[in-house]
């Protein structure tokens, strides 16, 4: 039996006023046509908090109970469209909030992975770790041009990539370039991951990528939201079966791992450098 929420049956076209809401931490939009744009707006570099990933996650439910044709994601900044998990949510941490943490960022995935409706996104600047999480989620990634990097970089802020971020980045790129990429932590350019695969186009300016966005989940304007639903589930629940069966083991390998002694003195650093390119510019 498939889950109640994939079987999708229509899309329902209302007036953009209806279904847009302002959050503290995020933008809904809906244009006449439908689609949805999710807007990332907590300065200065939308870093995932327990706020933000609740947020996020609510949204999206709004989204598919609202059943807008389609959702394209991006963000309000004008260099980041994620800087990923917040670190300082990790260094020092409360484990109370470690662990909603983790919680939140595993709903999210969830959520967003399986959407039902047809999903794109609008990278309109760095995408690390979380922030590439949420792009290899959606089913069509542009990219605007420019010094930007994406990729999971987490080996290198000392925290090892789980299975099912694995199998979400081995769905996009190949598995060897995936496992040269994760294992060292390498982020890619906006051309390399072109490339790659890692984006499917490149855009001039964050409009273009919204536009090109848009142009993709209109593609869908012919199929039936089941055959296309399903499909999509088809696809991907090779990974979202064992993630389900593993949450409670995935939550606590991390907080382990965050816990450890040379995981926080290298996130301590992190921080640090942060601080010092900050105080450098
Ligand atoms: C079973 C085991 C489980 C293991 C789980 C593993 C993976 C799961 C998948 C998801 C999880 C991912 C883990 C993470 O996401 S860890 C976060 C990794 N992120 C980074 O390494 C990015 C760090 N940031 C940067 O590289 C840069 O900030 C930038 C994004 C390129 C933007 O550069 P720039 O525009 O120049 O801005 P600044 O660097 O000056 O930063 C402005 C401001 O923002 C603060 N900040 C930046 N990044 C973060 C962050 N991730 N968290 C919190 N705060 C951040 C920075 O300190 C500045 O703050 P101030 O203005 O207060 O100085």
């Amino acid at each position: 039996m498939f889950p109640l929420r994939l079987l999708r049956t229509a899309r329902r076209v209302l007036p953009a006023k209806s279904l847009s809401t302002t959050g503290q931490l995020t933008d809904l939009t809906v244009d006449n046509e439908g689609i949805a744009t999710l807007t990332l707006q907590r300065a200065p570099v939308n870093s995932l908090n327990v706020e933000l990933l609740q947020e996020l996650t609510t949204v999206l439910g709004q989204v598919e109970k609202d059943k807008a044709k389609g959702l394209v994601l991006t963000s309000a900044s004008p260099s980041v469209f994620s800087a990923g998990l917040d670190i300082t949510e990790m260094y020092n941490p409360n484990v109370e909030r470690l662990t909603a943490l983790w919680t939140s960022l595993q709903d999210l995935w969830a959520t967003l992975y399986s959407a039902p409706y047809p999903t794109a996104v609008a990278i309109n600047g760095h995408a690390p770790a979380g922030g590439c999480m949420m792009a290899l989620c959606c089913e069509y990634r542009t990219m605007v041009s420019g010094r930007y990097t994406i990729g999971l970089n987490e080996t290198a802020v000392g925290i090892p990539v789980p299975e099912w971020l694995i199998g979400t980045m081995c769905k996009v790129i190949s598995q060897r370039e995936a496992e040269v990429a994760l294992n060292a932590g390498l982020m890619f350019t906006v051309e390399e991951a072109l490339k790659v695969g890692l984006i499917d186009e490149t855009a001039t300016d964050k409009a273009d990528a919204i536009e090109k966005s848009k142009k993709f989940i209109k593609r869908f304007d012919k199929i039936s939201p089941i055959a296309h639903s399903l499909t999509k589930q088809r696809f991907r629940s090779d990974v979202l079966q064992p993630f389900a069966k593993n949450r409670e083991a995935d939550l606590n390998q991390f907080k382990y791992v965050v816990l450890q002694p040379e995981v926080q003195e290298l996130l301590g650093q992190i921080i640090q450098k942060l601080k010092q390119k900050k105080a450098a510019k």
